[in-house]
């Protein structure tokens, strides 16, 4: 099933939350909603699937025809950022929503059975769901969702509060399942390397607006203009004054490198000199924050460094790491 919107537009208290032209998923594509904080993501998720209670005007589109709140009930299946689960046991929860779909209980749970395996949790079924981790609640909560195939799913920052190894493991275990699924996914993430792992598409939203749309590996590796860049995690921006070329230079951090003393700069590489002005040990990494007059210059580096708070340090940037931008626009 493919799901759409036009014109939406989420008021509360005489505030715009949310504006979206035009925004639509194929069956079978998993779009992420991109943002930071506080950028409508959850927002937009809602007005689409017409839940909540804020003011919503504009259309929500179901194979191209405009749906209501019973057309989407039926359609939409929803795995928020903290799963709700009953004073139930893991299967009967994973059952749960084929139930309410007027599915008697043996066949819910033989069709919820297959999408606890795939979630790796079956071995948990006759467990009660209220003990389960945060990790194990989530992957019952994503195997209800998916067990009453879906024409939409809407997922809603799937893995928060989950530790790292944990993430990771359900991020490989979600990919899987949602290979060869027929439903439309919009996933909802502020996460960049998940919208790089789950979705093919990416909108970028950014105060309510969609400020870019494209493939994911499009929308995160050329964004549309600074701030965008920001967000997208360019932190180094080199405008014209600083380099001498007509357009201001952008680049992550992990791609900008101190060179040692004397060393020579890199044939095709962009060199800035500055003060250094931070050292932060990450573990692993140190990341410089180095002041350069009129630009922004971060480097993540690998490479020990012998300079300190104070010094002037020269950062190479290899001319395929960079962006350029014109005016406000990359590429
Ligand atoms: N019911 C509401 N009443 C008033 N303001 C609201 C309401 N719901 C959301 N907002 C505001 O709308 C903005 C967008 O919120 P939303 O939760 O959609 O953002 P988000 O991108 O999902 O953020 P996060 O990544 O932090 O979850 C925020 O400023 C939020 O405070």
């Amino acid at each position: 099933m493919n799901i759409g919107c036009r014109d939406l537009t989420v008021t509360v208290g005489g505030r715009v939350l949310v504006r979206v032209p035009e925004l639509d998923v194929a069956a079978g594509e998993t779009l992420a909603v991109l943002g930071p904080n506080g950028s409508g993501k959850s927002t937009l998720l809602r007005a689409i699937a017409h839940l909540g209670s804020a003011r919503r005007t504009g259309t929500v589109l179901l194979d191209g025809r405009p749906a209501g709140t019973t057309d989407l009930r039926r359609a939409v299946a929803a795995v928020l950022q903290r799963p709700v689960l009953q004073r139930a046991s893991v299967f009967d929860n994973a059952a749960a929503g084929l139930r309410l779909r007027g599915v008697s209980r043996a066949e819910a749970r033989r069709r919820a059975w297959p999408w606890l395996a795939a979630l790796g949790v079956e071995h948990l079924a006759g467990r009660d769901a209220r003990g389960l981790s945060g990790g194990e609640a989530q992957r019952v909560a994503i195997a209800r969702a998916l067990a009453v195939a879906p024409g939409v799913l809407l997922l809603d920052e799937p893995f928060t509060g989950l530790d790292a190894t944990t993430r990771a493991d359900l991020l490989a275990d979600l990919r899987a399942a949602l290979d060869g699924q027929p439903a439309a996914v919009l996933l909802v993430t502020h996460d960049r390397e998940e919208a790089r792992a789950l979705a093919r598409r990416t909108a970028l939203l950014v105060g309510g607006e969609l400020r870019q749309l494209g493939t994911t590996d499009e929308v995160l590796d050329a964004p549309a203009d600074l701030e965008c860049a920001s967000l997208l995690g360019f932190t180094t921006q080199l405008p014209p004054a600083v380099t001498g070329r007509e357009a201001t230079l952008i680049a992550r951090p992990q791609h900008c490198r101190p060179l040692a003393a004397g060393e020579p700069a890199p044939a095709e590489a962009v060199v800035v000199d500055g003060v250094l002005r931070r050292v932060v040990p990450l573990g692993g990494a140190i990341r410089l924050d180095v002041e350069v007059p009129g630009a922004s210059v971060t480097s993540v580096t690998t490479v020990e460094v012998d300079a300190a708070p104070g010094d002037v340090v020269r950062i190479a940037i290899n001319a395929g790491d960079l962006r350029s931008a014109n005016g406000e626009r990359l590429r």
